[in-house]
C-alpha cells in the first residue's frame, strides 16, 4: 500500500474551497497500483488528510457511501490536444469541454502539448498556451513541449523552460515532414540535450520521410479516402521509426518515452529495447486497445474519416487485444488517447483527399471505461494494473507522484469512486465532447464512476456532472524523475568505464604484436572501441573471422564495450558477431 505521506500541494485553501472543503468517505475498497485496502478517507483543503477503519468524522462534514465500491486515483491522461491550431482547422475539444468530458469519466487530470510552429519561440508558445489553458481548465492539468525545430536558441529555451517554468518532458515529431518533423542528427543533439537537463524525450515515431512518398503513390493510384491515410503510412513505418528512435536515444542514453503505439510490430521494438535495458516507455492509447483499422474500409466515408488519425489504427483486427496483452504485462506502460477531435465539417476538408482529413480522434471521456472492460473485464488485468496503467505510472513518469496518481495520505484529493458492475454504452449522442462522432460508438463498458473528486471538490455526484471552468490549476514538474532517472545511473557508469582509450606504442603502422593477455594490452589487435578490426577500420591484424565471445551487457573487465545492456535480465553470454567497428550499444 502507498506510504502515507504528508505531502505540501500548495493549493490554497480557498483554491480548495469548492462546494465542500471537507469530504469523508466510507466503506470503499482503496485501489492503489501497489494494493489494495478496506478503508475509510478524510479529505479536508483539497488534500488526503486520513486514511483507516476508525477515522472520527468531524461534525457537519459531507460523507460519500463508497459502499461496494471502488476507490480509484483520478486517471491522468498524458496525451491530449485540447483546441489544437492543426492541419488548417482547430481541435473542437477546448479546455473547457475537453476537462469536462474527461472528469465525466473519471479523468481528473490530463497533460496537453505546447506545440510551437518551426521557427517560433517555445516560450512564447508556452505563453500563448498558458492564456489558453489556465482560465478554462475544470481539472488540473500540465504541458509537454514539442520541439519542432532545432537550433541553439531553442536549447537555450529547453534549458529556461525546464529550469524556471516547471517542464521535464519535450516531444519531438519523426512524421509530418516539413511542418513538425526533426532530422535524425537533430533528434540526436535533442535527446543529448534533454539528457542533460534531466527531462524525458517523447517522440511520435513515424518515418516522415517515407510517408510523404508513399501519400504521392497511393493518392496518383486513385486512392482518395480514409483507407489512403492506412495504406500510406502501413505498420512498418511506425515500427522502422520506433526502432530508430531507440537507436538514437540509447546512444546518448536518454530515456524515451514513444506516445501513441498503435501497432504490433512497434509495441514488440518497444519490448525488445525493455528487455536490453534500455529505458523506454511505450504508450499505447483509448483507440489502439479498444478499435482498430479496418473501419477506414468501411461504406461510409464519414464513419471512415472519423477514426483517421496519426499513426492511424491497424487493420489487422487482433491487434488492440495484442496491444492489451502487452500492456497487462508491462512490456508496454501506460495509457493516454491522443485525444484531438474534429466534427465531420472539420473531416471533410480531406473528403476529395485522405491527406487533408484532419488527423485526430476522441478518448478523453471514454478511456477510464474502455480500459476496463477490454482489459479487467475481460480477465487480462487486475484493479491494481488498471490503476498504474491509468494513472499511477503517468504520475511517476512525468514526476507528479505522489502529489498525484495515488490514494495517500498527503496527495492531492483527485479520487474516483468506480462501480465495476454498473456498464455504459458509449454515444457522441451522449458524450460531452464537442465533437458528432464517437470512435467507441455503441460499445457498452463495464466501469462507472459514481463520485469524481478534483482537490476535494465533487465534479461528478452520484453521476451528475458538475465540473467547474477554471477551477483547474496548471501542475509544474521538476527534472530527473526517480523512476525515470534512477534506472539510467548504472547505464552511465557502465559507459564511462568503458570509454577508455587505447594506448598504442608508435604511429609507424608496424604490424602490432598480437595480444597475449586476456586484458588489452599495449599492442592491441583490437580497434579503439575493442572490437576485432574489420575491412579497412584500424590495423589489419587478420586472426580469421571476426567473431568473438562477449558478456553482453557487461563490462568484461578490461573496458571493451560489449553490446546491448542486457544486465537486466537472465540473457547467458551470447556469441557476438563483432560490429563492424561501431558502437554496438551506443556511446555517451
Ligand atoms: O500526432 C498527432 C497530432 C494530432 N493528431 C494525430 O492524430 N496525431
Ligand atoms: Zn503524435
Ligand atoms: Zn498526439
Amino acid at each position: 500500500m502507498a506510504s502515507r505521506q504528508h505531502i505540501n500541494t500548495g493549493r490554497s485553501q480557498s483554491q480548495s474551497q469548492g462546494s465542500e472543503n471537507r469530504l469523508f468517505i466510507k466503506g470503499g475498497k482503496i485501489v492503489n497500483a501497489d494494493g489494495t485496502e478496506d478503508a475509510d478517507i478524510l479529505i479536508e483543503e483539497g488534500i488526503i488528510k486520513e486514511i483507516g477503519k476508525n477515522i472520527t468524522i468531524p461534525s457537519g462534514i459531507r460523507t460519500i457511501d463508497a459502499g461496494g465500491k471502488l476507490i480509484i486515483p483520478g486517471g491522468i491522461d498524458p496525451h491530449t490536444h485540447l483546441q489544437l491550431p492543426f492541419m488548417g482547422t482547430k481541435s473542437v475539444d477546448d479546455f473547457y469541454i475537453g476537462t469536462k468530458a474527461a472528469i465525466a469519466g473519471g479523468t481528473t487530470m490530463i497533460i496537453d502539448f505546447v506545440i510551437p510552429e518551426k521557427r517560433e519561440s517555445l516560450h512564447d508558445a508556452y505563453k500563448k498556451w498558458r492564456g489558453w489553458a489556465d482560465k478554462k481548465v475544470c481539472c488540473d492539468y500540465s504541458l509537454h513541449v514539442a520541439v519542432t525545430w532545432w537550433s541553439p536558441e531553442v536549447k537555450e529555451e529547453m534549458e529556461n523552460l525546464v529550469r524556471c517554468q516547471g517542464f521535464n518532458s519535450f516531444k519531438m515529431f519523426m512524421a509530418y515532414k516539413d511542418v513538425l518533423m526533426v532530422k535524425d542528427h537533430e533528434l540526436y543533439e535533442i535527446f543529448e540535450h534533454c539528457k542533460k537537463l534531466g527531462a524525458l524525450a517523447q517522440v511520435h515515431a513515424e518515418n516522415g520521410d517515407i510517408i510523404a512518398e508513399n501519400s504521392k503513390r497511393v493518392f496518383s493510384a486513385g486512392i482518395t479516402g480514409p483507407e489512403g491515410h492506412e495504406l500510406s503510412r502501413p505498420e512498418d513505418v511506425e515500427a522502422e521509426a520506433t526502432h530508430r528512435a531507440c537507436v538514437l536515444a540509447s546512444q546518448v542514453n536518454c530515456p524515451l518515452y514513444v506516445v501513441h503505439v498503435m501497432s504490433k510490430s512497434a509495441a514488440n521494438v518497444i519490448a525488445a529495447k525493455r528487455q536490453e535495458g534500455c529505458v523506454v516507455f511505450g504508450e499505447p492509447i483509448a483507440a489502439s486497445l479498444a478499435t482498430d483499422g479496418t473501419n477506414y474500409w468501411n461504406q461510409c466515408w464519414r464513419h471512415a474519416a472519423a477514426h483517421v488519425l496519426s499513426p492511424p489504427l491497424r487493420p489487422d483486427p487482433t491487434t488492440p487485444g495484442y496491444l492489451m496483452d502487452l500492456l497487462a504485462q508491462d512490456d508496454l506502460q501506460l495509457t493516454a488517447t491522443d485525444n484531438c477531435t474534429f466534427t465531420h465539417e472539420q473531416k471533410k476538408m480531406g473528403c476529395r483527399d485522405f491527406r487533408k482529413i484532419p488527423n485526430g480522434v476522441n478518448g478523453l471521456e471514454d478511456r477510464m471505461s474502455v480500459i476496463w472492460e477490454k482489459g479487467v473485464h475481460e480477465g487480462k488485468m487486475d484493479a491494481s494494473r488498471f490503476v498504474a496503467v491509468t494513472s499511477t505510472t503517468a504520475a511517476k513518469i512525468f514526476n507528479l507522484y505522489p502529489k498525484k496518481g495515488v490514494i495517500a495520505v498527503g496527495s492531492d484529493a483527485d479520487i474516483v469512486v468506480w462501480d465495476p458492475e454498473k456498464t455504459r454504452t458509449i454515444s457522441a449522442k451522449t458524450h460531452h465532447h464537442a465533437t458528432d462522432s464517437n470512435i467507441f460508438e455503441g460499445m457498452t463498458c463495464h466501469g462507472v464512476p459514481d463520485y469524481v473528486i478534483c482537490n476535494g471538490r465533487v465534479c461528478v455526484d452520484q453521476g451528475q456532472l458538475k465540473a467547474v471552468q477554471g477551477f483547474g490549476k496548471f501542475v509544474s514538474r521538476k527534472p530527473f524523475a526517480p523512476f525515470v532517472y534512477d534506472s539510467l545511473k548504472e547505464k552511465d557508469e557502465k559507459k564511462k568505464a568503458s570509454m577508455i582509450p587505447v594506448q598504442r606504442s608508435g604511429f609507424d603502422g608496424e604490424m602490432v604484436s598480437k595480444t597475449t593477455s586476456s586484458k588489452q594490452s599495449q599492442h592491441s589487435t583490437t580497434n579503439g572501441d575493442g572490437n576485432k578490426p574489420s575491412n579497412g577500420e584500424g590495423s589489419q591484424a587478420t586472426n580469421g573471422n571476426n567473431e568473438g565471445q562477449a558478456n553482453v551487457g557487461r563490462s568484461n573487465g578490461s573496458g571493451i564495450p560489449t553490446g546491448p545492456d542486457s544486465s537486466s535480465n537472465s540473457r547467458s553470454t551470447v556469441k557476438l558477431h563483432a560490429p563492424p567497428g561501431g558502437h554496438s550499444s551506443g556511446f555517451w
